[in-house]
């Protein structure tokens, strides 16, 4: 299957309803719908506040997880939603989601987790 290049991506995330929060008045979730999301997902958990969810991983090196951070960006920016980075000892990176504008979680996050997800498998570090 041929990829999408990345305005067909941005032009596919604009329709999708999972990004409203983006643009339109965020919906903050409820704690059982943002479980049953949750349990959708691989790896994420809420944090202690259940207003934000996290993940981390081990890369391999520095560089490796320098690379992950900027597809990460990328991934962020085309759908206008942006999660919070942390790369600490060398290669232990933790990446945080949440809806700024709505102080929870929406539904926007859970679609960043899930494309942040999607390429991590295919980096082979999930
Ligand atoms: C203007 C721009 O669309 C908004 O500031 C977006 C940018 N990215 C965002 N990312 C996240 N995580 N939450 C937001 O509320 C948010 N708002």
């Amino acid at each position: 299957m041929v990829e999408p290049n990345q305005t067909q991506r941005k032009n596919a995330e604009s329709a999708a309803p999972s990004c409203s929060p983006c643009r339109g008045q965020p919906i903050r979730l409820e704690l059982s719908e943002a479980q049953a999301l949750l349990n959708q997902l691989d790896g994420w958990e809420l944090d202690e506040s259940a207003q934000r969810i996290k993940r981390q991983w081990r890369m391999a090196d520095f560089v490796s997880a320098l690379k992950f951070f900027n597809q990460v960006g990328e991934i962020a920016e085309s759908l206008d939603h942006h999660p919070d980075l942390h790369l600490e000892r060398y290669r232990h990176v933790r990446i945080e989601i949440w809806t700024h504008s709505a102080g929870g979680l929406t539904q926007a996050d859970f679609h960043l987790a899930s494309r942040i997800d999607e390429l991590a498998r295919t980096l082979g570090i999930s």
